[in-house]
């Protein structure tokens, strides 16, 4: 199903959490949406979602608005950080309620990952602990085959077992079936291999969308004396720099052979360590792939 984000803005009394941001996502792929506290991700998430509206601009999923659209809600499936289920359902009803709803949902995997998470049918949302909250939450996401598939930090209270668990399964179901899946989450570095495409949310504003393949091959630190570096990064796109003792390290899109024929030191930067920068540094460089 194709995205389009239209000039979204999305105001609430004094805070702008979504600013004009314009994108689109035109194939099933992993995407990790990434950003500080705040920047603006769960709203942008909610509005995919047809939960709530923006202020101004429109999303279209395949040309249709989501909100109060039943052909495209039952195609979407946003699971939230938490508060998913209503807490006096059993484990079997929710169950039984998201199956009623999707039209894809996958019986078979929801028996298997309730085996694999632990999970009792009969207990109810309220008496379960925030890690099996976490665990149905995931389950009902993977089992719902939604062709839009929205997880928003979905783990909490999962110890570091069970999400790599639910990294595997989801790698294993998209690669078996591809679909639109939306990952939203601070724990960059466990995750990032797993994105095919990334944005970065900043202040309501969207300061980068890349293949996480160009992130990995065309990002590189390139260290020497100052003038040098400084030279050879004047017409490239530097996202950070920093100098120390007359020698300077600047980290750069581009091409890493340039570099090195240009006599400096080239080092590639890790996936996770250029998302985390990216994510953590103020007005990080606008890189958006047109
Ligand atoms: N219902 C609301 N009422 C008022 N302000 C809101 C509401 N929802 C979000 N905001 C504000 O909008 C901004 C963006 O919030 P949002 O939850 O979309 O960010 P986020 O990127 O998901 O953050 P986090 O990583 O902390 O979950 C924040 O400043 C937040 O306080």
């Amino acid at each position: 199903m194709k995205i389009e984000v239209n000039h979204v803005s999305k105001a609430y009394k004094d805070t702008k959490a979504l600013d004009d941001v314009s994108f689109a996502l035109s194939e099933p792929k992993i995407y990790g949406l990434l950003g500080r506290n705040g920047a603006g991700k769960t709203t942008f998430m909610e509005i995919l979602s047809g939960h709530i509206l923006a202020s101004e601009g429109e999303i279209l999923v395949d040309g249709e608005k989501p909100f109060d659209n039943q052909r495209l809600t039952e195609s979407i499936c946003l699971i939230k950080e938490g508060d998913n289920f209503k807490k006096d359902l059993k484990v079997k009803n929710v169950l039984k309620i998201y199956a009623y709803f999707y039209p894809t949902w996958d019986q078979k995997l929801a028996d298997e990952l309730i085996r694999e998470y632990n999970l009792s049918l009969n207990a109810k949302v309220k008496t379960l602990s925030k890690g099996m909250a976490s665990a149905l939450g995931i389950i009902v996401g993977l089992a719902s085959k939604a062709p839009i598939t929205i997880f928003d930090e979905p783990y909490i209270g999962l110890d570091a077992a069970a999400r790599k668990k639910f990294y595997d399964i989801l790698l294993e179901e998209y690669e078996a079936e591809k679909r639109t899946i939306i990952f939203s989450t601070h724990l960059i570095d466990e995750v990032s291999l797993m994105f095919e495409e990334v944005l970065i949310l900043q202040e309501g504003k969207l300061v980068l969308q890349e293949e996480a393949d160009t992130l990995r091959e065309h990002a590189y630190a390139v260290s020497g004396p100052i003038q040098d570096v400084e030279q050879f990064t004047s017409d490239k796109e530097v996202f950070q720099s920093k100098q120390l003792a007359g020698m300077m390290t600047a980290y750069v899109f581009g091409n890493m052979v340039q570099a090195e024929s240009a006599g400096l030191t080239v080092e590639s930067i890790p996936i996770q360590e250029l998302m985390i920068y990216l994510t953590e540094k103020e007005g990080a460089a606008r890189h958006v792939a047109s």
